[in-house]
This record gives structure tokens, C-alpha cells and sequence, in this order.
């Protein structure tokens, strides 16, 4: 493995994260809009001074958060056209970036403590949604060779749309559509495939009335701090939007994460040999331990939860390998 980049002391670290990102993550220091918006002309739109004088832009409206994100990705990552249909899951860029650089440091254990750089390693992100945002930020952080699946026919067509549309990404990332409504791995990895890594943001909620509930709570409390932020009122049409969109059946599956991954845990056996780390977001804390006993049950030699956090909000990975 090709290393330039050393792991930092926290790498691999299991428990007890502080509330920062990780300090290889460029989005550390919050955006700077003026920056963004001289590289990325369309965010000049949606930028307004809070109370206290300082530019930012209504986290409520989608087509600003948008274009926070086309801006982010230009700026960050070399993407000169990002665009997702209308309504589909616009991602929270810097936590993202937080969950590959997480990523790298695991990998690192098995490279002394050196981060894997370069386009012989290999990772599969499942449901990479209409965004492709972890094949993005993984191939342009690290060169790592990205093939993302997707099961929902719009979403995969809008991921290869933005692979398609710059060839720094083209030159490294793939996407598979998933067949198969049930399965994860089977149908996407080829016979004559190994990955380094697996990853995945699952759908979490267990109904569409749970999905749609927890879009509009977000939505709420966005609206409000934004009107407490940009000393606006806060309109029901505000409240009522999807700033950062999602598709219902993007953000929710029968049994909701817990049943994603478990089935995920299940037909990894499968391919615990043509897949070295098997990893998965958890937005539950208490899914950890009933998951990673399901793995160890299953044959999986090593077991982690790799804790992150972005300011106030904490997440965290599990991983496993056999
Ligand atoms: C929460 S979204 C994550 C999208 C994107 N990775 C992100 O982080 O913004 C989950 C995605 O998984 C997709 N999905 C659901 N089941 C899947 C399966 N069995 N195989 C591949 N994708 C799947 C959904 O269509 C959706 O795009």
C-alpha cells in the first residue's frame, strides 16, 4: 500500500470521541462563504448577513443548501458539476468526510499506522443515493477506487450523471445498480472482486410516517435557528420545506437500520472473502451492541464502533471483519 499521510495518534480510536471532527477533515474550521462563493458564483445568491455581520445562508431553503454543496465540492474536491434531482437526499458534506477520514485511520492499523493512498484500494459504498457523496469525497481525499450501488433507478442514474460529468471522478468511481430488492453485496461485487472496505449510510427510519416525521422535526428546528441566526421571520413555508431533501424510500426501510444492517451483517459471510472491512453508519446508539454480537456469532475476528462527532452531534461506525 502507497502512504503519504500518517494516522493520528487517536486513529482507530473505539470510544470517548471529542466533540470535533476529524483533524484531517477540511471542513474543521466551518465554511468560509466568501471563499466558497468566489469559486462557486451561483452561492453569491443565497448569501445574507447574520445579526452579528457575518455572511451565511438559510439552512431551511433547499436550493441554498444546494448550492452550499455544489460550492463545497468544487472548492474541496475538484467536482466542477454536482447537481441531484429535486427532492433527493442533498448530504451534509462535512460530516460525510468525517466518516472516510475515520476510514483511512482504520486501514492504517494494518499499514503501520500510514495512510492507504491511491487508486489499488477499494471501497464500496452501499446506497450511494443520487449524490455520490462518499465515492466523491473518498476518491479526491485519498485517489481510492470507489464503486457505489444503488437501488433506487433515479438515484443510481443521477450518481452516474455526476461521475459522468467529471472525468477526475470518472477516472476512479463506479456505480452498480442493485437488482436485487433485498440484497446488499450479492449482485454487486463480481467473482473476481476484492474491496478494502465496505461503507454505507443505511435508510434508518421503519416507516414512511416516521421518515416524513423526522424530516419535518429537522426542518422545524432549521427554520428556527435560522430565523434566530438571519434575525428573519421564519415562514410555514420555511417549516415546511426539505432543506436537505430525501426521498421517503431513500430514508426509510421495513425494520429501519436495524434490519439493513443485520441483513447486511448476515450476507457479508458471504463475502468475507472478497472484502476486508465491512463498515456501516449507526444513527442509533443502542442498534451497536446487538449488531456487533450478531458479527462475532456470525465468524467476525474483529469487531469496532468508531465514535465521531461533528460539533454537538454525535455518530458513529461499526466495523467487522472475518
Ligand atoms: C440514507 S440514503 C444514503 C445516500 C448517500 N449515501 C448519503 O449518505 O447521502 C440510503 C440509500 O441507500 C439506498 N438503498 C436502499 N437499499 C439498498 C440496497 N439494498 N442496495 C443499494 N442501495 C440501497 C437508497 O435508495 C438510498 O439512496
Amino acid at each position: 500500500m502507497k502512504s503519504a499521510k500518517s494516522a493520528p495518534s487517536s486513529a482507530g480510536k473505539q470510544s470517548n470521541a471529542k466533540p470535533e471532527m476529524h483533524p484531517r477533515n477540511p471542513h474543521n474550521l466551518g465554511y468560509d462563504f466568501a471563499a466558497l462563493a468566489d469559486n462557486y458564483a451561483p452561492l453569491k445568491d443565497h448569501l445574507a448577513p447574520n445579526p452579528l455581520g457575518k455572511l451565511t445562508i438559510d439552512f431551511s431553503q433547499p436550493t441554498a443548501v444546494k448550492a452550499l454543496n455544489a460550492g463545497l465540492l468544487k472548492h474541496y474536491y475538484q467536482v466542477q458539476h454536482w447537481d441531484i434531482p429535486e427532492g433527493f437526499l442533498c448530504p451534509a458534506v462535512p460530516g460525510r468526510a468525517d466518516y472516510i477520514h475515520y476510514i483511512a485511520d482504520l486501514l492504517a492499523l494494518d499499514n503501520n499506522g500510514n495512510i492507504p493512498e491511491g487508486k489499488q484500494i477499494r471501497g464500496l459504498d452501499i446506497g450511494t443515493g443520487a449524490n455520490l457523496i462518499y465515492p466523491i469525497v473518498a476518491s479526491q481525499s485519498y485517489g481510492w477506487s470507489m464503486l457505489g450501488s444503488e437501488i433506487n433507478r433515479a438515484s443510481y442514474s443521477s450518481a452516474n450523471l455526476i461521475a459522468d460529468a467529471n472525468p477526475n471522478l470518472r477516472q476512479l468511481v463506479k456505480v452498480r445498480h442493485q437488482k436485487k430488492a433485498k440484497a446488499i453485496f450479492s449482485g454487486i461485487i463480481k467473482e473476481d472482486e476484492a474491496f478494502d472496505f465496505s461503507l454505507c449510510n443505511p435508510p434508518f427510519h421503519v416507516s414512511a410516517d416516521a421518515a416524513l416525521a423526522g424530516s419535518q422535526k429537522k426542518n422545524k428546528n432549521l427554520a428556527r435557528h435560522s430565523h434566530k441566526r438571519r434575525g428573519k421571520d421564519s415562514t410555514a413555508k420555511n417549516q415546511s420545506s426539505l432543506n436537505f431533501g430525501g426521498q421517503h424510500n431513500e430514508l426509510w426501510c421495513e425494520g429501519g437500520e436495524f434490519e439493513f444492517v443485520r441483513s447486511m451483517i448476515k450476507e457479508s459471510v458471504e463475502f468475507k472473502k472478497q472484502v476486508t472491512w465491512f463498515t456501516t453508519l449507526l444513527s442509533k446508539k443502542e442498534n451497536v451492541a446487538p449488531l456487533l454480537l450478531l458479527a462475532k456469532k456470525l465468524g467476525a475476528s474483529e469487531c469496532k464502533t468508531i465514535n465521531m462527532a461533528q460539533g454537538a452531534k454525535a455518530s458513529r461506525f461499526i466495523a467487522w471483519r472475518f
